[in-house]
């Protein structure tokens, strides 16, 4: 599904991302770890195709498509979504239309907003600016209504918890469960390796806290350490891992 090669990418003159390789596999969900100001969110954002982020080697495979220099339309179109962390409020846009809007960007072309909306516990803000006074929780769910709408096939979730209580994390663990599950459901005479095969939804989610994992069915971790991925392990392993030691102890796997 999506293939990282050597990946460098510049804000300005400063080199944020130094040499990613990834791999995520159709249907996988990847959790990316790691301290504050070591290319998370860089990442992400360069995969969405945002102008800020400058890269000087490398490139991204998307569905054997080289998107390394593709507009955000054209990645979006393929089937890339984004939930971001701090996403801007927009005066002079409803949310309806911006829902609409992903859903003409994704493959559903159009969708029943209000029915989706009900889903999210939305309804009551689909005729307010995008995200103007939204308070944290607000502003995740109306996120994953957009993503919701696009149905992408690769979805990047960056911190899903973050400003987030303890109630309205059951409804977004839930519904990012059921967008990256899609209709995996328990079946009798079926193993759930059998039904995850049938699985087409792919993510990549940061996370700080680790919260998501109580959700989802998350394969792979990695932890980004100043611009570099490494110790590739089972996401709760690393959280555990990390709560013990810090990730001061990935510097060691860097320098080996
Ligand atoms: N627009 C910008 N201009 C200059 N530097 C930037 C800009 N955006 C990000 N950076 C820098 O790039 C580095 C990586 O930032 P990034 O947001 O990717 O980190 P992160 O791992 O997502 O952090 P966090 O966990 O705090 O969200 C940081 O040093 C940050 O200050």
């Amino acid at each position: 599904m999506l293939k990282i090669e050597d990946l460098h990418v510049n804000i300005g003159e400063k080199e944020v991302l130094k040499g990613i390789n990834l791999h995520i596999a159709e249907g996988e969900t990847f959790i990316l770890f790691g301290p504050n100001g070591s290319g998370k969110t860089t990442l992400l954002m360069t995969l969405m195709g945002f102008g800020n982020y400058t890269i000087t080697g490398g490139r991204i495979l998307f569905k054997g498509h080289d998107i390394t220099y593709a507009p955000i339309h054209e990645r979006a179109r393929l089937g890339l979504g984004m939930s971001f962390q701090r996403p801007p409020t927009i005066h002079g846009l409803k949310t309806r239309h911006l829902v609409e809007m992903c859903a003409l960007h994704g493959k559903n072309g159009t969708v029943p907003v209000d029915e989706l909306a009900e889903r999210v516990n939305f309804t009551n803000f689909l005729e307010r600016d995008i995200n103007a006074g939204f308070s944290g929780g607000e502003i995740k769910r109306s996120e994953l209504l957009q993503l919701m709408a696009q149905s992408p096939d690769l979805v990047l979730f960056d911190e899903p918890e973050s400003g987030v209580d303890l109630e309205n994390m059951v409804l977004i663990g839930k519904t990012a469960r059921k967008l990256l599950d899609g209709f995996v459901v328990p079946h009798p005479e079926k193993s759930m390796k059998e039904l995850k095969s049938g699985r087409k939804t792919s993510g990549l989610i940061i996370t700080h806290t680790g919260y998501i994992l109580d959700y989802i069915n998350a394969d792979r971790g990695q932890v980004m350490y100043n611009g570099h991925l490494c110790c590739e392990a089972r996401p709760r392993d690393i959280l555990e891992h990390v709560g013990k030691y810090g990730y001061q102890e990935c510097v060691r796997c860097l320098t080996k």
